[in-house]
């Protein structure tokens, strides 16, 4: 992880990696979007990436995903062979039937019958026969998870997955993914523009900015109310802050606006020894 990152947890050392990056850049022209980026992501973990518009997020998930080959640097990229993706949009192929959407390129035996069991996983049951026409929006991106899971990817990256969602199909939305995480335990790299979705799914959470991670924070949320809705606040509040949003001051708890996520109560696997790199002036 670079340098001037703040970051507010040392990761254990000896933990399996299922990403690693080192020096990762990417320029358009003359601009640089992904400047000697580090990325370490461990195995089953949940990362969320945050970051201003254009600040470079899907850049980085396309090159993490290997759709992307003209990523510069002098350092490494090292992803699982068994990788997803799913995007905003479900991009479903409208001619085949849902069985067939989540078995297309699907190697080994019962084919037909995983993909059937993934759509039931994911909440369609007795729909593998519709066709992508047939569903809403937030079926269609059911389909997709489906479609990305049935592989049991050791990496799932998602890239605003449910950015085109009403409210409410996105909370469930999010329960479902979780659900799924820990079935299948796959890291999880998901660009999202919605710190709530973030704070809600993520183990830990990264800003991009400028071309560098500059925020790396660990989440662990307490189990009951009203502990858990402080930690969701302040969690909130920091990551605004460090997107360039203003805040209004919250009159009841004036000290802890500037406050990082509390340490105490930060995942145990994230918690050691805690270290905080405060970003250059
Ligand atoms: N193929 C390309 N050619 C030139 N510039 C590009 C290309 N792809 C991305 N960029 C530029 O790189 C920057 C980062 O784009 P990217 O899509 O990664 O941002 P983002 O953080 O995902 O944005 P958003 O949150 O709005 O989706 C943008 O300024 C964009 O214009």
């Amino acid at each position: 992880m670079a340098q001037n990152t703040e970051r507010l947890a040392t990761l254990p050392q000896n933990r399996t990696l299922a990403v690693s990056v080192q020096n990762l850049t990417r320029r358009f022209g003359t601009r640089t979007v992904l400047d000697n980026i580090d990325l370490e992501i461990g195995k089953g973990e949940f990362v969320a990436l945050l970051g201003r518009s254009g600040s470079g997020k899907s850049t980085f998930l396309r090159a993490l995903a290997g759709l992307d080959h003209d990523v510069v640097g002098e350092g490494s990229l090292q992803v699982p062979s068994s990788l997803s993706v799913v995007f905003q949009d479900a991009r479903l192929l409208p001619w085949k039937r849902l069985v067939d959407n989540v078995s297309f390129g699907l190697q080994g035996v019962n084919v037909k019958e995983r993909a059937t069991q993934a759509l039931e996983e994911v909440g369609l049951h007795n729909r593998q026969l519709s066709w992508p026409a047939e569903l809403s929006g937030g079926e269609q991106q059911r389909v997709a998870l489906a479609r990305a899971l049935v592989r049991n990817p050791q990496l799932l990256l998602a890239d605003e997955p449910f950015g085109a969602l009403d409210a409410l199909t996105r909370l469930r939305m999010h329960t479902l993914l979780r659900r799924l995480c820990q079935l299948h335990e796959p890291a999880v790299l998901l660009v999202t523009h919605d710190v709530d979705e973030a704070i809600h799914l993520a183990q830990r959470i990264l800003i991009l900015d400028q071309g560098k991670l500059t925020v790396d924070v660990p989440v662990s949320l307490p189990a009951h109310a009203p502990a858990r809705e402080n930690e969701i606040a302040r969690i909130r509040r920091y990551l605004l802050q460090h997107l360039g949003v203003e805040i209004e001051p919250v009159s009841d708890t004036p000290a802890e606006s500037q406050d990082p996520p509390n340490q105490e109560t930060a995942a145990p696997d994230t918690a050691q020894e805690p270290t905080r790199h405060r970003r250059a002036a």
